[in-house]
This record gives structure tokens, C-alpha cells and sequence, in this order.
């Protein structure tokens, strides 16, 4: 039974069940994570976006909200070949439209062929391919939604384990995922997470041991105010950052951010370490990169696939960022010593 249609660039149009009834647009991205839909739906990086999975049955394990990486469903949208009645009840009471019931071989194909693009969605009994044709021109680029750090960010400073005797960790909240915090305190360290505009007297207020950038949405280059952060604290207090965060870093530091194709999101994606040749598995999520890393940052890591920048390193400036999610939650734990080397650097 067709009640909804997803409309793509070029207008396009695929017919499918609705899951989640509504109207919606978004940049159209896929993962091919085979587990863990409950943090990737509740990951703010995903926030304006429409998340495709290539795998095909969603929603076989439940939903618990001890999974969740945030409060609430960040993706505008949720596209499957099936989704189970408790994520499409979840995804429902989100408010967020959610359908199935279509190849999304076709969908994942034509984005990896012309890259992640603009979408629209409408899904329900009274759901016309217009509406989802008029989603789709009214969809933003992703590089246009100049205030997405507002979007996820928390609004005021919140600190957790504060009475901890590690390491003080100023956390920028750029749309941080729970399970970054959760790895530090459970480290021993204070988190202070901060908005990500925060100024460098808010931040100062804390007298951090480190300074960490989280991941997050959207264009790098649209978090202008954290990069400020970045160049008044770096050389002074150790620099640490993830997925985002490394990016900002870059950009910050006289590094070049730019759009990738499609991104990487999955959570077998492998890298190298270039000084010990080792390879680590590892869960990503983005679809900017850095494309000239400046001159105050080495590569250290690199993905096995297309030798994208996976690790940026300064031993001198004490700086060590991530472009993938050593924190994993989803996907797997081998690059869990991340939080102990970047503590290392705060003198833990
Ligand atoms: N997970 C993230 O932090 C994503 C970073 C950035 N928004 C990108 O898509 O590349």
C-alpha cells in the first residue's frame, strides 16, 4: 500500500509506506551500521538530516531509552526497507516521519553515485507526491543552516561529576553525543559542558585541564565562535576534539574543512595509524573532512578506504583529535584509549 513518497534531487520521486506520518525534508545520508538505531536516531550530528539505513530490518531488538545519545530524535526523517512497529511507534511519538517499504538499495546507490542530497518526504492517509515534491524545494543545503550549533547545543553550562578527583574537562557542546561525557566521567573526570558559543571568560570560569570539542552537525565553518575558543586556549591548555571537533580544530588552526561525496557513516569503517601501522575499526559519522589539515596539525591516522585525515596530532601544542567516534556507542570499542590519551595530555 503506497502512503507516502520520498521525493529526491532531479524530483524523483519513490513511492513507500508510511511508518510516521508527517512531512519533512532534510539532506538524505545513509549508514550501513547494521546495529545501534537507537544512537544513531537520537545522535544531534544527524540534526537536519533524513537518515537512510542500508540494512534492512530496523527495530528487531526494541527501543530503551538507557541507549539514547541525546534527548530526543535528531533526523527529520528515518527511511528503511522495514522498520518494526516499536521504532516506528517511537519514531511517531517524535514527530518525526518515518517510512519503508521501498528499495532502499536504489536510494543508497543513487546517493553513493551522486552524493548526499536534498529531500522531501511525506508520509500518511492523505500524503500526495506534491507534498513531498514541495518538502524537497523547500529543502535547505546542509552548508545553509548557519545556526545548527542553536539547534543542539545546550543552552546554559551543565557539569557532571563534579566533585571528581581527575582531570577538569571544559566539553564545547556542539551537539555532543551522551556517551563522549559518559567516557570521560567515567575517567574520574569534572565535565563542564558548554554551549557552543560559550566565550573564553565563561569557559575560564571552570579553569579547565583540557579543552574538548564535540561532534555535531552541519558545516564546521558555520561554528565560527568555537573555533574562537580553540585559538585563544590552544598552547595554553591541551586541545582535544571529535568528529566535528576535529574539524573545527582544523579550521580554527589554518586548516581547510570540505563536503565529502557522501561521508562515511557506518561503524566498520577501518583506519590506520600511521606510526605504528596498525588498523582500528571504527564508527563514523560525517560528511565534511578535512581537506588540508594547516601546518600546526600531523596527520596521524588515516581512512584505509580513501586516506581521508582520521587523526590529527600536535605533540608539542598537546592536541589529539578524532574524525571518527572512538567513543563508539554505536559500533565497536577499539579506539576507547582516545579518552586516556586526551586525559593523558590534562595530566591524568
Ligand atoms: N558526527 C559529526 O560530528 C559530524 C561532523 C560534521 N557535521 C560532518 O558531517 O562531517
Amino acid at each position: 500500500m503506497t502512503d507516502a513518497y520520498v521525493a529526491l534531487e532531479g524530483e524523483r520521486v519513490i513511492e513507500a509506506r508510511s511508518r510516521a506520518p508527517g512531512a519533512t525534508r532534510g539532506e538524505i545520508v545513509f549508514t550501513t551500521a547494521y546495529t545501534g538505531y537507537e544512537e544513531s536516531l537520537t545522535d544531534p550530528s544527524y540534526e537536519e538530516q533524513i537518515l537512510t539505513f542500508s540494512y534492512p530490518l530496523i527495530g528487531n531488538y526494541g527501543v530503551r531509552e538507557e541507549r539514547f545519545e541525546s534527548d530526543r530524535v535528531h533526523p527529520r526523517g528515518a527511511v528503511a526497507r522495514e522498520l518494526t512497529d516499536d521504532v516506528a511507534e517511537w519514531l511517531e511519538s517524535e514527530g518525526v516521519p518515518a517510512v519503508d517499504h521501498l528499495d532502499t538499495r536504489d536510494i543508497v546507490t543513487e546517493i553513493r553515485d551522486e552524493g548526499a542530497m536534498k529531500c522531501g518526504i511525506a508520509a500518511g492517509p492523505d500524503a500526495t507526491e506534491e507534498d513531498a515534491l514541495e518538502e524537497l524545494r523547500q529543502c535547505k543545503h546542509m552548508s545553509d543552516h548557519t545556526d545548527i550549533g542553536a539547534q543542539v547545543s545546550v543552552d546554559e553550562v551543565e557539569t557532571h561529576n563534579a566533585d571528581a578527583d581527575g582531570a577538569t574537562v571544559a566539553l564545547v557542546d556542539c551537539g555532543a553525543k551522551g556517551s563522549i561525557v559518559e567516557s570521560l566521567v567515567e575517567r574520574d573526570a569534572a565535565v563542564h559542558v558548554f554551549p557552543y558559543d560559550a566565550s573564553e571568560g565563561d569557559v575560564a570560569e571552570v579553569d579547565p585541564d583540557l579543552l574538548f570539542i564535540s561532534n555535531g552537525p552541519g558545516d564546521p565553518e558555520n561554528f565560527e565562535q568555537t573555533g574562537e575558543l580553540v585559538e585563544t586556549y590552544v598552547g595554553d591548555v591541551p586541545l582535544a576534539g571529535i568528529c566535528l571537533g576535529q574539524q573545527v580544530v582544523a579550521n580554527a588552526l589554518g586548516g581547510e574543512t570540505s563536503k565529502m561525496e557522501f561521508g562515511h557513516r557506518g561503524v566498520n569503517q577501518p583506519v590506520r595509524d600511521l606510526r605504528t601501522n596498525k588498523v582500528v575499526m571504527t564508527t563514523q559519522n560525517h560528511g565534511y573532512t578535512v581537506a588540508e589539515p594547516g601546518d600546526k596539525l600531523d596527520v596521524t591516522q588515516v581512512n584505509v578506504n580513501d586516506d581521508t585525515p582520521e587523526g590529527l596530532e600536535n605533540d608539542d601544542l598537546d592536541i589529539i583529535t578524532r574524525q571518527y567516534h572512538p567513543e563508539a556507542n554505536p559500533g565497536p570499542h577499539d579506539s576507547l584509549g582516545f579518552f586516556d590519551d586526551v586525559l593523558g595530555m590534562a595530566g591524568e
